[in-house]
């Protein structure tokens, strides 16, 4: 298999509210979020160019990610039923693009330089 990544930021408030009230990340607060796209294909469904994906066509991504997310408040733009847990968001993500991006096979997110939660469906 190839596999391929590209990098996106975006910056967003959220709140954890199922969290006790003890814990600081259910007070409102937020992050500069950074979001891995992984596709990957097998050598035979390569392109001619060779690539799994050209990376330009996930400017699209880019441009949804931009309107739907940055500067936005996380739990208004997932809902009220979704946590904005880096978890939710990246199956969140996954989901919205799934069948955009055929070739996608994981989400991941980043809240701060020392974490990151990824989702592939199982
Ligand atoms: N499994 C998860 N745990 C936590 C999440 C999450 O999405 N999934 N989110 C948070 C907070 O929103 C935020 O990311 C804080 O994380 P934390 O690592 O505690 O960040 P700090 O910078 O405060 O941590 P330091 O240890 O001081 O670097 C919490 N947990
Ligand atoms: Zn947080």
């Amino acid at each position: 298999m190839f596999t391929i990544t590209k990098e996106f930021h975006f910056s967003a408030s959220h709140v954890l509210d199922r969290l006790p009230s003890w814990h600081p990340c259910a007070r409102m607060h937020g992050h500069n979020y950074v979001v891995v796209l992984e596709l990957s294909a097998r050598a035979d469904q390569l392109s001619a160019t060779g690539f799994v994906r050209d990376y330009r066509d996930l400017d699209d991504f880019k441009k949804w990610l931009d309107d739907t997310l940055d500067h936005r408040h996380l739990n208004d733009a997932l809902g009220p039923d979704l946590p904005p847990s880096a978890e939710l968001l990246a199956k969140w993500i996954f989901d919205m693009w799934r069948d955009r991006i055929p070739e996608l096979t994981t989400v991941s997110v980043s809240e701060t330089p020392k974490t990151w939660a990824h989702y592939r469906p199982g």
